[in-house]
């Protein structure tokens, strides 16, 4: 038996809409600008598509459901509440479940925040971006500063729990400038915020822009200097930086990312979503899948409804798999990925299963701590995870 207590991570549902009303120059996430779309077929399919995977896994206690996009506030609200009322005949759901819509800040969106809380969202996730006009019309917004602001004391009034995103390492972003910014946005925060520093994605329009010449993003000193401020405000407000973007007040977390982050399993719906699931097997074993959906809604909605699921791949994950996508996703966190959890994912500890001179090297350079209770980054082995888990299973470092 193993020392170490067992590690329970609760059962995520992870719910894809691909609409915008307009394409964002930086973003590649899976998002489509569409004439018409057909709420109820779209309703039809994602509810189809949930049951589909409700009979695959039950038994299993929800403790999460994330809402994402796209732009998740621009469905019915009645969608959301009967994917929700089916979660909940389907499965079993914690007390203090987390159901988190995100929010685009218009108009639209805003003044429907009270019918999605009617409907079963008690938690929203705003994609602010800036405070300020110019960078929002610079960053291919539709809202203004106002409308943002609208939205977050909407949100203040409608839901216990909410969250904001900004992006910040705009190009030429004055250090001061940011500072004040991100003053002015803890001050309205409520216990979560998700700050992004600006990445340039392959097959954006910034991306061409980039290439040309034309966008100039801050060189590593500028970056630096605005992550350093980014830690420092954040923590005098009192929002600890629990994962490399994400800053909360203890116990505002957002659960649905620790499930990622904690490597427990998750079901995801709709077109593009990714899942970690626990597939059971007919001698009640369970083998751990990654599961892909097509990623073009037209594809998607079209294969759900001739087979009942919009599944485009899935695979079987392999140990050594498992272990990097474990140790991956752990490091991005202020806490030690526990040995409960090597035991749970590999049935081995960190140090059966990881390679001991590279380990010991990260360990002598102040990167990595592993002890008994299991493996961690210092601050300065998360500001450079990259390079961290390249050395760790470089294959020929
Ligand atoms: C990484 S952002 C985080 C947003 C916000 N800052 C927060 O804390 O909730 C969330 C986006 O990631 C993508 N995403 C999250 N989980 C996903 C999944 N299981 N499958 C596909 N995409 C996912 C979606 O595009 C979603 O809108
Ligand atoms: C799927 S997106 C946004 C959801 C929502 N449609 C919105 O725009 O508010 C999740 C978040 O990722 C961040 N994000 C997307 N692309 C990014 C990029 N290239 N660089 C930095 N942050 C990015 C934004 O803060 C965004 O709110
Ligand atoms: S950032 Fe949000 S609104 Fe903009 S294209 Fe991406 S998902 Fe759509």
């Amino acid at each position: 038996m193993s020392a170490t207590s067992a590690e329970t991570v609760p059962f995520g549902i992870y719910i894809h809409w691909p609409f915008c009303l307009s394409k964002c120059p930086y973003c590649d996430f899976n998002s489509h600008v569409a004439n018409s779309v057909d709420h109820v077929r779209w309703r039809k399919a994602l509810r189809a598509e949930l049951a589909a995977g409700a009979a695959r896994h039950p038994g299993r206690t929800v403790g999460s459901v994330f809402f994402g996009g796209g732009t998740p506030s621009l469905m019915d609200p009645e969608t959301a509440g009967a994917l929700i009322d089916d979660i909940k005949t389907f499965w079993n759901v914690t007390d203090d479940i987390e159901i988190t819509l995100e929010a685009n800040p218009g108009t639209v969106e805003i003044d429907r925040f009270s019918a999605f809380a009617a409907n079963g969202i008690n938690r929203v996730s705003i994609g602010i971006q800036a405070l300020n006009d110019r960078d929002l019309k610079f960053l291919g917004r539709l809202h203004s500063a106002e409308e943002a602001m609208r939205a977050l004391d909407v949100a203040t009034s409608v839901f216990d729990r909410f969250s904001f995103d900004l992006i910040y390492a705009r190009p030429e972003h004055d250090p001061k400038a940011w500072r004040k910014e991100l003053r002015e946005g803890l001050a309205i925060a409520n216990g979560h915020i998700s700050l992004y520093q600006l990445t340039i994605e392959p097959g954006t329009q910034f991306y061409t822009l980039h290439q040309r010449g034309e966008l100039v993003v801050p060189d590593e000193d500028l970056a630096t200097e605005l992550y350093e401020i980014t830690q420092e405000e954040t923590q005098a407000a009192g929002y600890g930086c629990y994962e490399v973007s994400n800053h909360a007040k203890p116990g505002q977390e957002s659960r649905h990312n620790l499930v990622y982050w904690r490597y427990g399993d998750y079901l995801g719906i709709g077109p593009g979503a990714h899942g970690r699931e626990a597939i059971i097997q007919p001698d009640g074993s369970t083998v751990p899948t990654a599961v892909r959906r097509h990623r073009a809604p037209d594809i998607w909605l079209d294969r759900v409804e001739k087979a009942g699921n919009g599944t485009q791949e899935e695979t079987v994950l392999e140990a050594d798999e498992r272990l990097l996508e474990m140790v991956m996703m752990g490091l991005r966190l202020n806490e030690t990925i526990p040995t409960a959890r090597f035991e749970r994912i590999i049935g081995k500890g960190p140090r059966d299963v990881l390679d001991n001179a590279r380990l010991e090297t990260l360990i002598g350079s102040g990167d990595l701590i592993c002890d008994s209770a299991g493996l961690r980054t210092t601050d300065q082995g998360r500001n450079r995870l990259n390079g961290v888990l390249g050395y760790l299973f470089d294959p020929v470092a």
